[in-house]
């Protein structure tokens, strides 16, 4: 049948995997790690692009392509910045029959690709700020669980390169991106985020201080880092040598920044609003937002009813809301409703003989189940606002629902306890290195180790003399722990 076999509160994974699968999105591929990403999901990129691109356009980013393969050379160049990550790089090694002279690296971040050339271009202070972003795939061959949009060998992001005469620039710049990220999430794909700073030990090494909304997934009780904007700071340029002439004549080095958001945010607006009759999406991102299903009945005016279906998609379309309608004539409308439901589509309009009689559609809401009859006359204006409503409704649950999985603790017993019950933990922290390896070393386990998830920019009242929930040093601040993925 259409149905899900799997629950979501029963068997999450199978759950998500089967999710992904009926909804269209996603088709498993012949190379583990690696998944087709059908129209169904290439049409919520898109649509997160749309709002993207153009918002960095007006912070004077430009757009380019670097090549997709990496030398040797450079790829070592910074060294913290690749060791912990040597195994996860793929190599090309030969060309047909024929082994390559020297190997090549396939990029699994564009750092190294770029730099050198940043160096070549960036002479003057005149050729500063310089500020690139690519749309693009990279590679990085993961050895933990593969999940479609979550973890994949293979995935699409943008990643922007920043390069700039003062750190004050950066900072600021830092920021102006991770709000668009937090746009994303919330006004897009109405998932709450975290906005924060990474503790030293999840940042990424080869910058100065990492910043990331954080989102979560209730039923798993993972915390998940849903897109970073770094401040490199000169790590990148005196590796690089990327340094200019400034204004008073004397050789600088420039302060950087990288960012990037990727497929992966798909994946979690799956798992956040996703029920076990299948996807749910948020009207922003739905490349379909209302779905419209004529119900003929056997003796009933079956043309005028297909009609009014056209002409409920055309009233619609002309309004600027996607609408579409299915005409199939081998499938019942009752598995029309199943069908458009597991992809979720936002709305559905049903028309039938009473409704064409009364002048009005019968609308039924995906995110909970409400049917609202609408006279025609009123329909643009209803379904906008049912729309908004929806789209608001969904962050508000999602909210609320995280809001839930919050739990402050001040000792090691209400940490752990707080853990074993899947909980956000927000605790007070020395913001010792030492410390958050000793948490993970007693909290390892097969379902993984508890680490700092962010510490919270909008930091909570620290009284005076507050321990460290871990080491009972002082504790400095306030930061989100979990299990992640
Ligand atoms: O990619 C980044 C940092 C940075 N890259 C550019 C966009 C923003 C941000 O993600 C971190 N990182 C993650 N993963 C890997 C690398 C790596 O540098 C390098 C080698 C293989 C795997
Ligand atoms: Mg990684």
């Amino acid at each position: 049948g259409l149905g899900l076999t799997h629950r979501k509160a029963e068997n999450f994974g199978e759950w998500y995997s089967e999710v992904v699968v009926n909804a269209e999105m996603i088709e498993y591929y012949d190379i583990s790690g690696c998944y087709i990403l059908r129209p169904w999901s290439m049409a919520i990129w898109e649509i997160l692009q749309e709002f993207f691109d153009p918002e960095i356009k007006k912070m004077k980013i430009k757009n380019c392509y670097f090549p997709l393969f990496v030398s040797p050379g450079v790829l070592q160049k910074e060294k913290d910045h690749v060791e912990g990550f040597a195994p996860e790089v793929a190599w090309v090694t030969k060309s047909g029959e024929s082994e390559l002279e020297i190997p090549i690296a396939i990029r699994p971040t564009s750092e190294t690709v770029m730099y050198p050339y940043y160096s070549k271009w960036i002479r003057g202070h005149r050729d500063l700020p310089l500020k690139l972003n690519q749309w693009c795939n990279v590679v990085r061959w993961e050895f933990s669980n593969p999940t479609p949009f979550i973890r994949s060998r293979e995935f699409l992001w943008q990643e922007g390169h920043t390069a700039f005469a003062t750190k004050e620039e950066a900072d600021a710049e830092v920021l102006d991106i991770l709000e668009l990220y937090r746009r994303i999430y919330e006004e897009y794909l109405a998932v709450p985020v975290i906005k924060g700073k990474k503790s030293e030990m999840e940042k990424f090494a080869g910058g100065l201080y990492t910043t990331s909304v954080e989102a979560f997934v209730p039923n798993t009780g993972r915390g998940i880092q849903g897109a970073t904007s770094h401040c490199l700071g000169q790590n990148f340029a005196k590796m690089f040598e990327i340094n200019y002439e400034n204004e008073k004549g004397e050789k600088a080095m420039v302060w950087q920044n990288s960012w990037a958001y990727s497929t992966r945010t798909i994946g979690v607006m799956v798992m956040v609003h996703g029920d076990d009759k299948g996807l749910v999406l948020p009207p922003k991102v739905a490349s379909v937002q209302v779905i419209v299903i004529p119900v003929p009945y056997k003796d009933a005016d079956t043309q005028g009813i297909f009609d009014a279906c056209s002409a409920t998609v055309n009233t619609l379309s002309e309004a600027g809301i996607r609408a579409d309608s299915d005409f199939r004539d081998n499938y019942s409308p009752g598995w029309k409703y199943s069908h458009w439901e597991m992809k979720g589509v936002p709305l559905r309009i049903e028309i039938g003989p009473k409704d064409l009689a009364n002048k009005q559609v019968r609308a039924v809401r995906r995110d909970n189940g409400a049917k609202i009859d609408i006279a025609s006359d009123d329909l643009v204006v209803e379904i906008k606002k049912l729309l908004d409503n929806i789209q608001q409704n969904l962050f508000d649950v999602a909210k609320q629902k995280r809001d839930e999985c919050i739990q402050v603790v001040h000792s090691w017993d209400e940490f752990v306890k707080a853990l074993n019950q899947r909980k956000m933990i927000l605790a007070p922290w020395c913001d010792e290195e030492e410390v958050e390896a000793d948490v993970k070393a007693r909290t390892k386990g097969e379902m993984g180790a508890a680490k700092t998830l962010c510490s919270p920019f909008d930091q909570p009242e620290l009284p005076e003399g507050t321990k460290c929930f871990a080491s009972g040093k002082p504790a400095t601040k306030w930061t989100y722990w979990g299990r992640s993925y």
